[in-house]
This record gives C-alpha cells, structure tokens and sequence, in this order.
C-alpha cells in the first residue's frame, strides 16, 4: 500500500468494478485526493464523490492527465474507443496503464494505444475488492519495471488477495475462476435459501442461515489450515444428514457442472477477444 499511496491513480469508467475497489481502497485509507475517475454519466460520479470524496470528471482525458496509475473498468466493447481517445496521452506521459477488461489481450490494448511499447498490466479483479477480500489475477507485458509491478501489486493488494499468473492466456482462466466466481457463490447461496424456502422456512430465516452458513464455511476455509475436503468431512457425519445430501450432489454430477460452467466463462473471455479482433479489421 505504501507505494500506491505515492501514485494518483484514474479509473477510466466508474461502473461496478471500479466502485468496488474504489469503495475498498477508500476503506483500506488511501487517500481521496489520490483517487480520480471518469465517467460519461454525470449522476453517477455525483455520487461516488459523495460517498468517497474522490475527485470526478466527465473528461476520460482530464482525469488521465492527472495520474501515474490508469485502470481501464469500461466494457470491453467500449475499451478500444477509450484507448484511442487516450492514445497521444499514453504516449506522452507513460503511465501504467493496468486494464481490468475481460477479453481484452495485451496486444489489442498495444495496437488500440497506437504504441506495443507501453507500461501495460491485464488484472482480472472481481466484486469483493469492495469489502477488502477481493481476488486479483495479473499480467504484465515486458514494459512494466519491477517496481511498476510493485505498485500494482500493492493496488490490489489493498483490496485483497493478487497473484501473478505466468502467461496472458491464464487471465481467462482467472476470469473463469474468480473474476466471475462470486456470482456463483451468490447464485449457491440464491439456490440455498430457496431451498429452505421449500422447505417451509420464512424467507428471512432462509436467507439468514444460508448466508450465514456460506460466511462461515469460508472463513474457516480461509481460516483454518486444515484443506477444504477434510473440513467437508468433518460435517459429514457417517450415516447422517449431510453424507445424503452430499450423494445427492455427487449423483447430480456437481463436480463436472462447474467444470462445465467454468469452462462457459473462459470459452466467454476467448470469445470475446475473438470478436474484439475482428471488429478491429
Ligand atoms: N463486474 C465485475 O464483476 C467485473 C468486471 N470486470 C471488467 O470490468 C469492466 C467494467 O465492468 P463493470 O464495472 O461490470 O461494467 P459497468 O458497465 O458497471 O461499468 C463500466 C462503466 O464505464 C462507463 N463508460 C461507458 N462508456 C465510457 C467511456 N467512453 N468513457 C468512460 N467510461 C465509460 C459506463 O457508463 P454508462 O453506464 O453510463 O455507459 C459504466 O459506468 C469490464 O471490462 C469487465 O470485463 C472485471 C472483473 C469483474
Ligand atoms: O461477466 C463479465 O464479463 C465480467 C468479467 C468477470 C466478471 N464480470
């Protein structure tokens, strides 16, 4: 944190993701005059000056012009616009310049910056960077100096874990994995509740014990040193509750559905690079 704390740092686009470690890097203390962002929408950036004190701007450009540290948080389908609005900038002032955006390869960011030769970081974040435990995938071209790295690191750091991958075609695979991951914790805990629900719980109650029951079992993941399985066995009484429900799962094929669902996402970030390409031409 102590590195970032010297760097400006721009959040090109104000969205979801760039909300959520803005919210989480305003909770770890950085400070707000650090901190800009851009977005088209004026109201939403009204907002995020409220709530974080940040500084805000309209102007992509503006806001660019300030900082060491750019983060690109745009739609992929909306990236290669800003990148050529920032080009000269880029150029001019080199910053680094860490894209957070799906699909989007090294080399497109290159050829859309007009320069191959730029400080340039792919991260893959996701949504809990908000409440200090997000978890990053990064990537850097040959252009990023130790300490460029060291910076970006300590960005993500602050909202979280942030763990080097060692080639680029593994960000889809964080992407698959913990980049979209929360969603299918939050679509688990959904499914959970519901269940309760069937089973005659109020909707409250089975909400309250399914979020509860997800919090807890991660902490002690996280928490604990003991692995995850044997923590699952540990519930699973032999000839108990826990031990059929576990079967009915396993019948199900739970293991190869997210697999499957994983493999859906990398397929998606492949995907999408594939189209970026091509609407490049
Ligand atoms: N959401 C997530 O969990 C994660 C997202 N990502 C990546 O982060 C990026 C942003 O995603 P997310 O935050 O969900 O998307 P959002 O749509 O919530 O955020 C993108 C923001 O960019 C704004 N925007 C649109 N055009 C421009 C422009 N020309 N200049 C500046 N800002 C612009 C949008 O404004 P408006 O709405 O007014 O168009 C919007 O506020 C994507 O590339 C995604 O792949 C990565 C990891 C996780
Ligand atoms: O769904 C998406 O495309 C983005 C990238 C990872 C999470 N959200």
């Amino acid at each position: 944190m102590a590195q970032v704390l010297q760097k400006r740092l721009a959040f090109i686009g104000a969205g979801n993701m760039a909300n959520a470690i803005i919210g989480g890097l305003r909770q770890q203390g950085l400070a707000a005059d650090l901190i800009y962002a851009s977005n088209p929408e004026a109201s939403i950036l009204a907002e995020l000056q409220q709530t974080y004190g940040i500084h805000t701007q309209t102007s992509n450009l503006e806001v660019a012009r300030q900082a060491e540290i750019w983060v690109l948080a745009v739609k992929p389908q909306i990236l290669r616009q800003v990148c050529q609005e920032l080009s000269a900038l880029a150029r001019q002032q080199r910053p680094l310049i860490i894209s957070i955006a799906a699909g989007v390869t090294l080399e497109m960011l290159g050829d859309w910056l007009g320069a191959q030769d730029l400080p340039l970081i792919r991260c893959m974040p996701n949504t809990p960077a908000l409440v200090g435990a997000g978890a990053s995938g990064l990537y850097a071209n040959a252009q990023v100096t130790e300490e460029e790295k060291a910076s970006a690191q300590a960005l993500m750091q602050a909202v979280g874990i942030s763990l080097w991958v060692e080639e680029e075609a593994l960000i889809d695979a964080v992407t698959g994995i913990s980049g979209s991951g929360p969603a299918y914790f939050f679509l688990a805990m959904e499914a959970l509740a519901a269940a309760g629900e069937a089973q005659g719980l109020t909707p409250e109650v089975a909400r309250q014990l399914s979020l509860q029951t997800a919090l807890g079992a991660a902490r002690m993941a996280c928490e604990n040193t003991v692995d995850v399985a044997e923590l699952r066995r540990r519930v699973t009484s032999p000839k108990g509750t826990t031990e059929r429900a576990i079967q009915s799962f396993e019948a199900a094929g739970l293991r190869q559905i997210y697999q499957d669902a994983v493999q859906a996402a990398v397929t998606r970030s492949q995907e999408l690079a594939q189209e970026l390409a091509n609407a490049s031409k």
